[in-house]
């Protein structure tokens, strides 16, 4: 498995508080990397260093072997890399068939030029048809007429999940994905990422607390602890690692 991307010695802090402390790691291709850590650890903080929403004080981001450090988050959007958040980003006053016209339109325009925010204010009959299909898939299709507003809770993280990967990313970073789930939906939300992982070919980074979810879907496991890395590799070694047990697994920790 060859690198997809790698993080170097990466610091970040916000104008009163140090979130990260020289993060090393390392995504290889096809793998889903899961990032644990109790509440205020640095996991979001951290995808956004990734994405391009922030940009680190010191240290680098190199994805496919390129520095890209210094890129917007939409250029890295462009690079590969697509991000869900922990509450669901959508066009909440469009209706459900509207958003995913507009990331279909959104990737062609990606395909065509260097620029991706534009799209068309009447699509063409196949984008319009591949969005009835994607929707089906993911099992929206009832709901196409709704505003994305009136969605459930699940079925919002369900559109946003779709919406990303209609631009075809490469890198998926999820960010608590199945926060706030019955638990029901997010035993389904395992099999769909599972699944999407295998079918699309995808690499997966994800924050998440719920431990089903954590050791349902890690290949690699990360844990972050006061913006450090104390331990990463094999989920099942990481679980065991003394460290690891004390601080987060261990009687009284946030997430056990
Ligand atoms: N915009 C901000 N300005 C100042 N401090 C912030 C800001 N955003 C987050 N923080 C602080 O940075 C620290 C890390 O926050 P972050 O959201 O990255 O943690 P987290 O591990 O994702 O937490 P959670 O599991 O609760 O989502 C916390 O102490 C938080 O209060």
């Amino acid at each position: 498995m060859s690198n997809l991307l790698e993080v170097r010695g990466v610091n970040f802090a916000y104008p009163s508080l140090k979130v990260l402390t020289d993060i090393n790691l390392t995504i290889r291709e096809g793998e889903s990397h899961v990032i644990i850590g109790p509440n205020g650890a640095g996991k979001t903080t951290l995808f956004k260093v990734l994405s391009g929403e922030m940009f680190a004080k010191s240290g680098q981001v190199f994805y496919e072997g390129q520095d890209v450090s210094a890129l917007d988050a939409w250029q890295r959007v462009h690079r590969g890399i697509g991000r869900t958040f922990q509450m669901a980003r959508l066009f909440v006053e469009q209706t459900v068939l509207d958003n995913v016209i507009m990331a279909l339109e959104s990737r062609e325009r990606i395909k065509k030029t260097a620029h991706g925010r534009w799209w068309r204010l009447s699509p063409t009959k196949e984008i319009v048809e591949e969005a009835h299909l994607r929707l089906a898939e993911y099992g929206l299709l009832k709901r196409v007429d709704d505003l994305a507003a009136n969605l459930s809770h699940g079925d919002k993280k369900r559109l946003e999940l779709l919406l990303t990967l209609a631009l075809r990313p490469k890198l998926i970073m999820l960010d608590e994905p199945t926060a706030g789930m019955a638990p029901e939906d997010r035993r389904a939300a395992i099999e769909t990422i599972n699944r999407l992982r295998q079918s699309e070919g995808l690499t997966l980074l994800l924050t998440e607390h719920d431990m089903e979810v954590v050791f349902g879907l890690a290949t690699r496991l990360t844990v972050l602890n006061h913006g450090e890395i104390i331990a990463s590799g094999d989920p099942e070694e990481v679980r065991r690692d003394p460290t690891v047990r004390s601080i987060y697994f261990g009687k009284g920790a946030a997430h056990a």
